[in-house]
């Protein structure tokens, strides 16, 4: 970990003197540093932008050889150029068009229709020279499908924009001011044969059209960025918010917990706690499973990329699910710790408002989350018929190590007899994959009642979907629970920390069990003395990781100028920033132009009438 002072942010013009609120926080920091070792086993890639993924995952060797290069050393700039405005999820309905001429041995591509323009891609408004433009290909008189086109659209001489190319920025978001979203329409555009990224398909001089991959193999820059999003971009801006709440909420003081006590820290609040913990313990569980995630994308995506798609079902249902989750709950999770700083962390001075409107557009952008989740549903719904196929019936492939729960022995009830029996990981993971058996279970016979009573099997599907999304989401909130137990086994030669992460795997667990606590009641699993015993032992875990708060955080490695922030600064000096900080807003800087125009004018009318 980096020393204090190289944490202090830049230009502070105080003595470097730690808060003593926050010092005192600190006593134990070397468990805060064996922590941070143990989180930098973390393999988050760096995300490169979404182009280069795509043509790794869906160009040729000799294409990447061509291309990369050229991405890497800035001699290009290009996007990733899918969404339409008419189109963003549903992929068989985008409408630009890549027609094979095989005359010219070229693609014509071609926006049809004003909804074909395409719509958000980033970079896209002001920066790009090309575009990896996903197209329906039109080959030898057929349409074939989403493929990738790698597509010149400004000139590398003064960057206007190419013949048949109109191209602009799309107007203010809500965040990504930095990022020029762009609209780009393609009037017969066009680029020559080997511009067809061609590892899963390709088109032969003669315009027979070779596939190669499955029909869903053009869909793999999807897959890739979405684990990529993961540790790379979505969880780190959780963690920074937790970083910031938790100091604050030990420098802040407000009210008395005793008349005869000075004023709290506010973290001392029971209610503080229970904003903040759940939002740490979850970070730590994200972090685990990505880092679990990760391992198994890297172990699939050679094995696609070598044609092998056995293991890319898994996967689309981790990463979609996984995205959706984690995009979700980092997004309460940032504001529940930006509304835990009163005023200001209402202040953009606090770094946490745009820590929340970054995090909204994850829920967002790399798929909706809701169809997402639908997707996760999907696969749960295959598996569960799976284990439902009578055993002398046709081979099926194994079910998914991810949903092995569907086949394993279940408890009618939990067997908890005191609040201590919720702190053991296999209770409540087993509680955790009753629930989520369930639950798919009651999608299943929704799903099957209708079909059998003749409604149509899309129609069934869609009266549905609200059952199969919340089946969903409590099978990705089994997935964290169990992921973050079994990381914690990797931790056997480190019982100081591991008792530490421990508590939060328990409060991750248990908080979510409370929260939902209807889904474990239904069926009478857990009774209500059971849930009343579960809160026994969640109001014990705040109190217990009260004492670890600052070192949980501080073990996220942040450095102040990362943070940006002037609640969260390592030294805990929130009000000397504050200050010196406000003071440096331009309206202070600047002469107040309202004065003469309205103000003076105003207060001299109000004068002569006196
Ligand atoms: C600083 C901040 C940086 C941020 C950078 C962010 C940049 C953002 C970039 C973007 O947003 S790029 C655009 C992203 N767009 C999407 O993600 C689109 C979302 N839509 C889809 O993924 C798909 O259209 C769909 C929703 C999955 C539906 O697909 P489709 O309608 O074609 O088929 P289905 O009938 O639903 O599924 C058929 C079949 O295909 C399987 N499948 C679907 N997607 C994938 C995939 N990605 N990988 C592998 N397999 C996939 C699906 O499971 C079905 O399989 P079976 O069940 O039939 O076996
Ligand atoms: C900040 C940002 C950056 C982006 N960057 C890029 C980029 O670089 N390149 C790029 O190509 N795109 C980019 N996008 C676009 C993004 O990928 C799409 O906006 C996203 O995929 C959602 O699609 P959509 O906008 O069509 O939403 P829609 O699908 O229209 O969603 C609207 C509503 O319809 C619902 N819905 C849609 N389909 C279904 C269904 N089948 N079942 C149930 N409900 C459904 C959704 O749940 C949602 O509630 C970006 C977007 C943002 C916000």
């Amino acid at each position: 970990m980096g020393s204090p002072v190289h944490r202090v942010s830049l230009g502070d013009t105080w003595s470097r003197q730690m808060h003593p609120d926050i010092e005192s926080e600190r006593s134990m920091k070397q468990v805060g540093e064996k922590i941070s070792r143990a989180l930098s086993g973390d393999v988050a890639l760096n995300i490169h932008r979404v182009f280069v993924r795509a043509l790794r995952s869906l160009g040729s060797e000799e294409q990447i050889a061509k291309w990369d290069p050229l991405c890497k050393n800035i001699q290009i700039i290009a996007t990733y150029a899918q969404t339409e405005l008419g189109h963003g999820t549903y992929l068989q309905g985008l409408e630009t068009e890549a027609t094979y001429d095989a005359a010219t041995q070229e693609f014509v591509i071609h926006s049809p229709t004003l909804t074909a323009t395409k719509w958000w891609p980033g970079d896209l408004g002001r920066s790009a020279t090309h575009a990896l433009v996903q197209a329906q290909l039109i080959c030898s008189g057929a349409r074939r499908g989403m493929h990738a086109f790698i597509v010149p659209i400004r000139s590398l001489q003064d960057h206007t924009p190419l013949p048949g190319i109109i191209i602009g920025d799309i107007g203010p978001k809500m965040d990504f001011d930095q990022t020029d979203n762009g609209f780009l329409q393609l009037n017969h555009v066009r680029v020559p044969r080997e511009n067809m990224l061609s590892r899963f398909a390709q088109v032969l001089p003669d315009g027979t059209y070779v596939k190669l991959g499955t029909a869903q193999s053009n869909y793999l820059p999807m897959v890739v960025v979405r684990v990529e999003l993961l540790s790379g971009e979505i969880l780190p801006i959780l963690q920074k918010a937790c970083v910031i709440a938790m100091r604050y909420s030990v420098i802040r003081r407000q009210s008395r917990l005793r008349p005869s006590d000075p004023e709290a820290k506010v973290l001392d609040y029971q209610t503080q706690q229970q904003k903040l913990f759940p939002q740490l313990a979850i970070s730590y569980a994200f972090h685990f499973l990505a880092v679990s995630l990760l391992e198994f994308f890297q172990h699939s995506y050679t094995a696609i990329l070598n044609q092998d798609f056995s293991f890319l079902p898994e996967l689309h249902a981790l990463s979609t699910g996984m995205k959706a989750m984690m995009s979700e709950f980092c997004t309460q999770g940032a504001e529940m710790c930006r509304r835990a700083c009163g005023g200001h962390g209402y202040s953009k001075l606090s770094g946490l408002p745009s820590l929340v409107t970054k995090l909204s557009a994850s829920c967002t952008y790399e798929g909706e989350n809701t169809v997402l989740y639908l997707q996760v549903a999907r696969f749960l719904v295959k598996s569960y018929l799976q284990t439902q196929m009578s055993p002398g019936s046709t081979p099926q492939r194994s079910l998914s190590p991810s949903v092995a729960y569907l086949t394993a022995p279940d408890l009618a009830r939990c067997p908890a007899q005191r609040a201590a029996d919720f702190l053991c990981p296999e209770l409540y993971t087993t509680a955790w994959a009753h629930v989520a058996v369930r639950l798919i279970k009651d999608s299943v016979q929704h799903l099957q009642t209708l079909t059998q009573s003749g409604a149509d099997q899309h129609e069934a599907w869609n009266q549905t979907t609200v059952i199969h999304l919340q089946a969903a989401k409590v099978h990705c909130y089994y997935v964290t629970v169990k992921g973050f137990t079994e990381a914690l086994e990797k931790l056997e030669n480190e019982p100081a920390i591991q008792q530490v992460l421990k508590r939060l795997c328990d409060l991750h667990a248990i908080h979510g069990i409370l929260t939902n606590s209807g889904d474990f009641l239904h069926d009478a699993f857990l009774s209500g003395a059971q849930v009343d015993m579960a809160r026994t032992a969640y109001l014990d875990l705040l109190r217990l990781i009260r004492k670890d708060a600052i070192l949980l955080t501080d073990a996220f490695d942040f450095t102040d100028q990362c943070l940006n922030s002037a609640l969260g600064c390592y030294d805990g000096n929130v009000y000397e920033r504050l200050f010196q900080w406000a003071q440096k807003s331009p309206t202070n800087t600047q002469e107040n132009p309202a004065y003469e125009e309205y103000i003076r004018p105003l207060l001299q009318s109000w004068r002569s009438k006196l």
